[in-house]
């Protein structure tokens, strides 16, 4: 394994790592764990967290909207108000509420992952008075809902994360309306949201960054759809207006109009400036020499 060059070196090690996991009845394991810049990585990763900020996703491929809304989360103005120490835990999951799997592997996402993570920690070691030093983990579960990747991290993740900490999901818009859409949860639970009581009860949060798109709809639009949870228009379904305290509204970056489609659209067509324009310089690079999706660009949500 040593003779082979550090990129297949990488995926062969996650691939391993993920078949072990995926052999197991585990449903949730970090494989790896990316420290700070000139750390000590012991001192890092003995660090029990009192906050756990967590960005779930397909990672297909990471974007510069998903190192926004992770820089954002730990920006020090932002992050002041958790409790430390905290960590990040950028979560794969290999069963997804809405997708087919297709597109990268999940052996080469796991890898973007963690050079994401090498590119978030370069770029907030530049900045460092505004950033705290965090480790980030890199995860996988296998399940579909926020609600049962939170307990399947507190149950299985008790080695890593000791001290039990709070959970902070990182989504978009987007994410909020089907984190808060009856459909997913009507089939084992009346009323569908009593599947939320657990997460809410536990003091996990929800850090939602608007995302205004032709699809999605207004900034104005967006706001209004949290607030039917705050006047209680959702209590019908099993919700409660209190657990509004809980979602943190977060105005949309720069990067709104990125998305992972893009970029694979863009990798596909060979428009490698516009991958470089959307991507972290590590990951753009490994869309480029990898050609991670010069054969496959698909990964649409399904209907
Ligand atoms: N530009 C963005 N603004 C706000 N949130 C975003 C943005 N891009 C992604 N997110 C959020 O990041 C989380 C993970 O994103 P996901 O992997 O679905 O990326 P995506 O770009 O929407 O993917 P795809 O284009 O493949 O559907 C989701 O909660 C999503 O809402
Ligand atoms: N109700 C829920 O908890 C719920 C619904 C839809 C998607 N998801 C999850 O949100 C994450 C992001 O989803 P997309 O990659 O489809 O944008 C995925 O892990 C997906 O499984 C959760």
């Amino acid at each position: 394994m040593s003779r082979l060059p550090a990129k297949a070196k990488l995926r062969l090690e996650l691939g391993q790592a993920l078949k072990s996991f995926q052999q197991s009845d585990s449903k949730f394991r970090v494989l790896r764990t990316v420290h700070p810049p000139a750390t000590s990585s012991e001192a890092t990763s003995t660090t029990s967290p009192k906050t756990l900020i967590i960005l779930d996703s397909s990672f297909n491929p990471p974007s510069i909207a998903h190192q926004t809304l992770a820089e954002s989360a730990l920006k020090k103005s932002n992050s002041d108000r958790f409790t430390g120490p905290i960590r990040l835990l950028l979560l794969f999951s290999t069963m997804n509420a809405d997708k087919a799997p297709s597109a990268a592997s999940f052996d080469q996402r796991l890898a973007m992952m963690t050079i994401f993570a090498e590119d978030i920690l370069e770029n907030m070691k530049d900045d460092s008075s505004n950033y705290p030093i965090v480790p980030i983990d890199i995860g996988v579960t296998t399940a579909p809902y926020y609600t049962d990747k939170s307990t399947a991290i507190q149950s299985e993740g008790s080695a890593i994360y000791p001290d039990h900490p709070r959970h902070v999901h990182l989504i978009g818009f987007d994410t909020l309306t089907r984190f808060f859409a009856a459909k997913y949860y009507r089939d084992k639970f009346s009323p569908p949201f009593s599947a939320l009581n657990p997460y809410f009860d536990a003091g996990h949060s929800l850090r939602a960054t608007l995302r205004p798109d032709d699809d999605f709809g207004s900034v104005d639009s967006q706001k209004a759809f949290l607030a039917k949870l705050e006047n209680g228009e959702m209590n019908q379904d099993g919700a409660k207006k209190e657990w509004a305290k809980q979602v943190e509204l977060v105005p949309p970056s720069p990067k709104a109009g990125v998305s992972s489609t893009k970029i694979r659209k863009a990798a596909k067509a060979g428009r490698f400036n516009e991958v470089q324009d959307l991507c972290t310089p590590g990951v753009a690079e490994w869309v480029r020499s990898e050609k991670t999706y010069e054969e496959d660009d698909r990964g649409a949500k399904m209907a």
